[in-house]
């Protein structure tokens, strides 16, 4: 039969509950090697685990579970081509379910054909003929069927997988910083993408057709098992021996565990120091940027000594988990089922045997029906477990439909404004104002506020300079502007009005901001400085009469940022990408290869994906922020306020000078806010300096006011004045 056993996820991994190694009543505590196993103590071992049956809470989330299968069946049936392809690959599971107890009916008839054949030494060749070619064709259909099945299963596979593809990304592209923020919240996203190979809605399709026709296929045997056996003599006492033997082996697997780890629930962890030490020894010395302070600061030796002093202390204790595991588990030796599991197997034909010799005259069945029965009985109670199984986690199916659904819907925490903004779009060439009014902030699962208080006011075209000890908050004000994160309490007042009552995406679209943590993304340098207006890397991307204008745009984006010099040296130009989302892949090379498709190949298969934050490419960190600046300057109509988190960062003094003269050509009346911890060429020129410290604003004014004041601004300004006197 064909059978695809696809994805499962393990039921306890769903299970609501917790699993605590601390509680001795609950959980096993073992020793093996330097590794310390925890494992769920189960109910007394079952043949046939009640878990595995459906409960009154399965039945229930079964139910709850009915509406999302219904809408995913309606949506399949929508995709083009899909329903009748499923409605192909339905029939022929179905068909295919009947075939093993046709089979094993051909199987009987060709039993009593040579049954009859040895007692009354007579045979009807056209009856066996047919029989024979019967049974025959049951085996090549059942082939033929299957290919067929695999034909309709990898298209319904494809066009399902592209479809679901589309909605999770939509479903993950859609949530703001918070929410992907929240574990459990990545953990749903990433459950409901099983692999790459298969989608979690096809899966679970599939998992439901299976238990159907293996309900199906188990009902056709055992009608037809039981008129066999109730022809032979002794052939029921056969077949229960055949199926406890199957039982046992069951029985034997559950109790052994994968040789990775043991059945069940469970966690293992390591406290060894010795054995932390030598494998955190073992990844400095094998991680390439470790390598520039292991040389310069002489540490090699050291490091060996270590790792040897480590290595002889423990011993064959120096062990992965799934090693240590492996060898405890051929220490452990053979269980009870394994015991009996072999003798079992034999019984049937010993007591075939025992009859012969104490009935010669009467034997009661041939040693073909004897083969016969336990066959089919084994392939029986095979067919029994696999549905109790499956039965079992037909709820979890249903669930993992459910989840998938629910994926879809995962609310923002950042809730969405009514009113458009500005209402006004001309308004935004004289810029935004933006008032903080006692606002109080800590970031999700923080302990402490990284804002107090903070009120302040910047009027519209204002230049205005956040300055500040590091962590005292300038960066978390810029985010709070982009709604980033909602304040704990207080208000954020845009053009005075509450910044909560605005629709999101007109607020992105009126703002513009360039974070001190920027990334680079995974595409293009093209790709990652259009990026800066989002409608045209949309546009972008389907070539079209405006590609021109649009790459004439963003070389000029490039300029404003300081990067069209060094990108135009560089092989491939804008084309060039910061991080290749797609790795090429090569066999072994001849080691004279130094490059390949004009990039350097790595032998140890070890390519680093690059932190974009440090030097991909071999790009500088200057350099990097010269493309997140370009990026910043491809938005320029339509906004009303630009907000720069230390733009010059990684500028050198030239750069830095040439930008602020640049921006503030640029700037018209618009708003500016720039967080930095230099002093000098901005805020000299800033409308309003917000001097911060420890989660507050402790001074406000322009810079010869704060100066004339001579509080914290002041003594800062004089330190840096100082460095250049
Ligand atoms: N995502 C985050 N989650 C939790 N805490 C954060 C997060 N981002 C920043 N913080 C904390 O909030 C505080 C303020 O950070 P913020 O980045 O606003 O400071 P900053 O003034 O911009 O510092 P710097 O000058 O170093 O850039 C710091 O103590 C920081 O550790």
């Amino acid at each position: 039969m064909f059978r695809r056993r696809g994805f499962r996820q393990s039921k306890a991994a769903d299970d609501p509950g917790v699993f605590n190694p601390d509680d001795a009543t609950q959980v096993r505590h073992t020793k093996i090697g330097v590794w310390d196993l925890y494992e769920q103590i189960e109910p007394k071992a079952r043949f046939v685990p009640s878990s595995l049956l459906p409960t009154l809470e399965s039945y229930n989330s079964m139910r709850g579970s009915m509406p999302y299968v219904w809408q995913m069946l309606k949506e399949i049936a929508s995709i083009p081509s899909c329903l009748w392809l499923l409605t192909c690959y339905l029939l022929i599971t179905f068909i295919l379910a009947f075939i093993p107890a046709i089979e094993l009916w051909y199987s009987g008839l060709l039993l009593e054909i040579v049954q009859n054949a040895v007692e009354h030494r007579t045979i009807d060749h056209n009856v066996l003929f047919k029989v024979a070619l019967s049974r025959l064709s049951c085996s090549m259909a059942t082939r033929f069927l299957n290919y067929t099945a695999s034909r309709f299963n990898r298209p319904l596979n494809e066009r399902i997988k592209q479809y679901y593809s589309v909605q999770s990304f939509a479903a993950r592209a859609r949530l703001d910083v918070p929410t992907y923020s929240d574990s459990s919240i990545l953990r749903q996203l990433d459950n409901s993408q099983p692999s790459a190979r298969t989608s979690l809605a096809w899966n679970s399709v599939e998992e439901i057709l299976l238990i159907s026709s293996t309900t199906i296929e188990l009902i056709s045997q055992f009608s037809v098992l039981i008129t066999m056996l109730r022809k032979q003599r002794d052939g029921i006492l056969l077949a229960s021996l055949s199926f406890a033997q199957v039982l046992f082996q069951r029985q034997m697997r559950n109790t052994m565990g994968a040789w990775g780890g043991p059945p069940g629930v469970w966690a293992a962890t390591t406290r060894n120091e010795d054995y932390l030490r030598a494998m955190g020894v073992a990844k400095l010395v094998h991680q390439q940027h470790h390598r520039q302070e292991i040389v310069a600061g002489g540490l090699a030796d050291s490091l060996i000594s270590i790792y040897r002093a480590i290595s002889q202390r423990l011993g064959e204790d120096a062990t992965n988990f799934s090693d240590a595991f492996r060898l405890l588990r051929l220490h452990k030796g053979m269980s009870w089922a394994q015991f009996l599991s072999d003798p079992l197997e034999e019984l049937p034909r010993i007591i075939f045997t025992l009859r012969a010799v104490q009935y010669p005259t009467d034997i009661p069945l041939s040693l073909a029906s004897l083969n016969l029965i336990t066959q089919t009985t084994n392939r029986f109670s095979r067919t029994l477990f696999d549905l109790l199984r499956e039965t079992g986690s037909i709820a979890q199916h249903l669930a993992n439909i459910r989840k998938l659904y629910e994926t879809f819907n995962i609310p923002n925490i950042v809730e969405d404004g009514p009113k458009p903004f500005p209402e006004d779009q001309r308004s935004l060439e004289n810029g935004i104002s933006v008032e903080f009014r006692q606002v109080c902030f800590r970031y999700p699962g923080g302990t402490r506020d990284v804002l107090r208080n903070v009120s302040f006011k910047i009027r519209q075209g204002q230049l205005c300079v956040i300055v500040g000890a590091n962590g005292s908050g300038k960066s978390t004000i810029l985010k709070l502007i982009s709604r980033l994160y909602d304040p704990a309490s207080g208000e954020i007042l845009l053009n005075g009005q509450d910044i909560r009552t605005f629709r999101l995406a007109d607020l992105r679209k009126a703002t513009s901001v360039l974070f001190q943590d920027y990334t680079h993304f995974p595409l293009s340098i093209k790709d990652n400085i259009a990026l800066g207006d989002p409608a045209a890397f949309a546009e972008l991307s389907t070539p079209g009469p405006k590609t021109d204008h649009l790459k004439s745009r963003i070389h000029e984006a490039a300029q404003l940022g300081g990067a069209d010099g060094f990108i135009e040296k560089m092989d491939e130009k804008y084309d060039t990408f910061l991080e290749r989302p797609i790795e090429d892949l090569y066999s072994t090379l001849p080691s004279g290869t130094k490059t390949l498709f004009g990039r350097s190949v790595e032998y140890r298969g070890l390519r680093s994906a690059g932190n974009m934050n440090t030097h991909a490419m071999g790009l500088s960190g200057g350099q990097m922020q010269r493309i997140a600046l370009s990026r910043t300057f491809m938005r320029d109509d339509g906004v009303g306020l630009l907000c720069f988190d230390e733009p010059s960062a990684s500028l050198d003094p030239t750069a830095e000078h040439d930008l602020f003269e640049r921006l503030r050509r640029l700037r018209g009346n618009k708003t500016m806010i720039f967080s930095s911890h230099r002093f000098g060429n901005l805020t000299r020129h800033a409308d309003l300096i917000l001097y911060m410290d420890d989660a507050s604003i402790l001074e406000e004014g322009t810079h010869d006011e704060l100066i004339k004041r001579d509080g914290g601004y002041a003594k800062i300004w004089m330190l840096q004045a100082q460095a250049f006197l």
